[in-house]
């Protein structure tokens, strides 16, 4: 845990800029405005905004700012060079860039010579004389510049005096900060901490004989080598004191340095100072916010903010977590703002029924006969296809069954369904009637739906609201189904995962069956019963964050 003594970095959040240039993301001025807003609240010093000259999104961005600007972070303005041969005060993105109002302006200039004959089709000498024309002319319009060393480490390796040239330029136009970029993602660990360290050691001998103010060292990397963060704590530890990377490591191609696991590893494990505790507590929530502005799926398996990140499955691991969770966990899932989850499966041992027993409020204890029962019948369901770590809801009602507690809410006496295919239409109706006892009462309902599920679900939702009105808040909110065994063709295993909602908690129940809509017709009875149960039982069955897991689908009805 970082002290008052634990050594500053300041950490540059590019989500905005190179996060967008991820395939498949693109995000509105609003969306912008919120991401943000939000990194603001968790006090990342630097946020790179955009490019403003190149889209006018970014312009509207930036000027929106100046309006309403953040009340912690500095945004920064990215831009590079400026073109060879004219002149920096009269190239028009240069104005761009200084109508945007930012105090900090990111300069990208060229350090690899290939991409100087090559990319920019000029000279080496040109190439200087941009990067100095570019920072000093920005210098001279009162923003203070970090300079973006594109292609760092392939330049260094491919020609050192020249990339070294570009650095000093940079220096002696009074860049303040040097970030040295993995552009293509192909360094290793051990090159970055050669090469920084080479770098440390020349800017320091650059700067005092110009007698300068040395300039500081950051980090950007990509992860095109899978090791975009091992390569920033490499810098890091190597000397660099300013870390850029994503939220959600989004970026270009494979994705730039992941923020949500480079903070916690920077400020946990090597003593850095980054962000405060309290707002690192805020971390897994910042990653589904923005996952949610991008409208991309939250990686569930992602290091420290992922839903599975501290989820176990093993019962060896179960059993020894709760005892200490040490045994199986790097961190404390709340220092990141995460939580621990126990999962029910096959793999479980009697500590996963115990433990998840606690978590749904049922009271179990190992020396009950019914512990071990229900591990039993739980693996053997499983062996018939049942899954139920994605449908706590059915394992809580299996449990309750075992234990001689389930409550008998109503008494399905049979049902049938119609399906109307008509040709040419796009459309097809559905009508369920079922039968249903309750309490001795035999209720006859119709109901029609848009597919045979929902037309089941709603017919039997109408035979039973008149007694337990709180069915009218039920919804089915999702349904899917995956086919088991589908060698078997038309005979093959069906596993149906329903999940129902009623606007304050969401929960999955599932059903198995050679027939689709058997195994359907399991899953949405169990969906009702749970509901009910969470009305009579609220405290006791409250199941906060259950998922779908989207892999299981193969067919899937609304
Ligand atoms: C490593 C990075 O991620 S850098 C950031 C990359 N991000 C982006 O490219 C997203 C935003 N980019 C854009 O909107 C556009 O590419 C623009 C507006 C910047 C430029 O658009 P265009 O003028 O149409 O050119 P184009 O997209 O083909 O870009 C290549 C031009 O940039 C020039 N260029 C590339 N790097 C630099 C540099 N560091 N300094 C100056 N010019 C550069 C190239 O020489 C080329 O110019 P030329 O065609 O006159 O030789
Ligand atoms: C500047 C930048 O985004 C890069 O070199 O990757």
């Amino acid at each position: 845990m970082t002290t008052n003594s634990s050594p500053q970095l300041w950490l540059y959040d590019t989500t905005l800029r190179d996060g967008t240039q991820r395939e498949g993301l693109s995000v509105s001025i609003e969306d912008k405005l919120r991401i943000a807003r939000r990194l603001d609240q968790l006090g990342v010093p630097f946020i790179e905004g955009g490019w403003p000259g190149a889209n006018p999104k970014d312009v509207q961005f930036f000027w929106q700012l100046q309006e309403d600007p953040l009340k912690n972070s500095e945004i920064v303005a990215f831009c590079s060079t400026r073109r060879p041969h004219t002149n920096a005060a009269s190239e028009p993105m240069l104005q761009a860039i200084l109508a945007a109002g930012t105090r900090w302006v990111t300069v990208f200039g060229k350090s690899w010579d290939l991409h100087v004959t090559t990319g920019l089709k000029t000279t080496l000498e040109e190439n200087l004389a941009m990067i100095r024309d570019t920072i000093e002319y920005l210098g001279s319009q009162g923003r203070r510049v970090i300079y973006d060393a594109e292609h760092w480490f392939d330049g260094y390796k491919h020609n050192p005096d020249y990339a070294l040239k570009t650095l000093e330029t940079a220096i002696a136009s009074g860049a303040e900060w040097l970030v040295l970029c993995d552009t293509n993602g192909g360094t290793l660990p051990h090159e970055v901490t050669e090469i920084v360290q080479a770098v440390n050691h020349h800017s320091s001998l650059v700067a005092d004989k110009a007698q300068m103010k040395i300039p500081q060292i950051g980090i950007h990397t990509h992860n095109d080598s899978d090791l975009a963060v091992a390569n920033a704590l490499a810098a890091v530890m190597a000397g660099a004191r300013m870390v850029q990377g994503t939220i959600n490591g989004y970026g270009e191609r494979c994705g730039n340095a992941n923020l949500c696991s480079l903070i916690p590893n920077l400020q946990l494990k090597l003593g850095y100072s980054c962000i405060g505790e309290d707002e690192l507590a805020q971390l897994t929530e910042a990653s589904r916010f923005v996952s949610e502005v991008v409208n991309l799926a939250p990686d569930e398996h992602a290091p420290f903010v992922g839903i599975s990140a501290f989820a176990h499955k093993g019962g060896i691991h179960v059993s020894a977590v709760e005892r200490n969770p040490l045994t199986y966990e790097h961190i404390q899932p709340e220092q990141v703002g995460n939580r621990r989850r126990i999962v029910i499966s096959e793999q479980s041992g009697i500590s996963n029924v115990l433990a998840k027993a606690r978590t749904l409020g049922i009271e179990l204890d190992q020396r009950q006969p019914e512990a071990r029962q229900i591990l039993q019948k739980m693996k053997d369901l499983e062996s018939e296809g049942y899954q139920f770590e994605a449908a706590e809801a059915s394992f809580a009602l299996l449990m309750y069954e075992a234990l001689g507690k389930r409550q008998k809410f109503f008494e399905i006496k049979g049902f049938q369904v119609h399906c109307d295919l008509i040709a040419g239409k796009e459309t097809t109706n559905s009508l369920a009637t079922i039968k249903v006892s309750v309490n001795g009462e035999n209720i006859l309902e119709a109901a029609e739906g848009i597919g045979p599920v929902a037309a089941l679900d709603a017919a039997l939702r109408k035979a039973l609201v008149k007694f337990y009105p709180q069915i009218a808040e039920f919804e089915l909110t999702d349904y899917k189904v995956r086919i088991l065994n589908g060698n078997t063709g038309t005979t093959a295993k069906t596993r149906a995962l329903v999940q129902s909602g009623n606007g304050h908690q969401r929960w999955t129940t599932l059903g198995v069956s050679t027939n689709i809509l058997e195994a359907s017709y399991q899953a949405v009875v169990a969906g009702l019963e749970y509901g009910l149960l969470l009305y009579s039982q609220p405290k006791a069955l409250f199941i906060s964050s259950e998922k779908l897991k989207s892999q299981n689908t193969t067919v899937s009805e609304s």
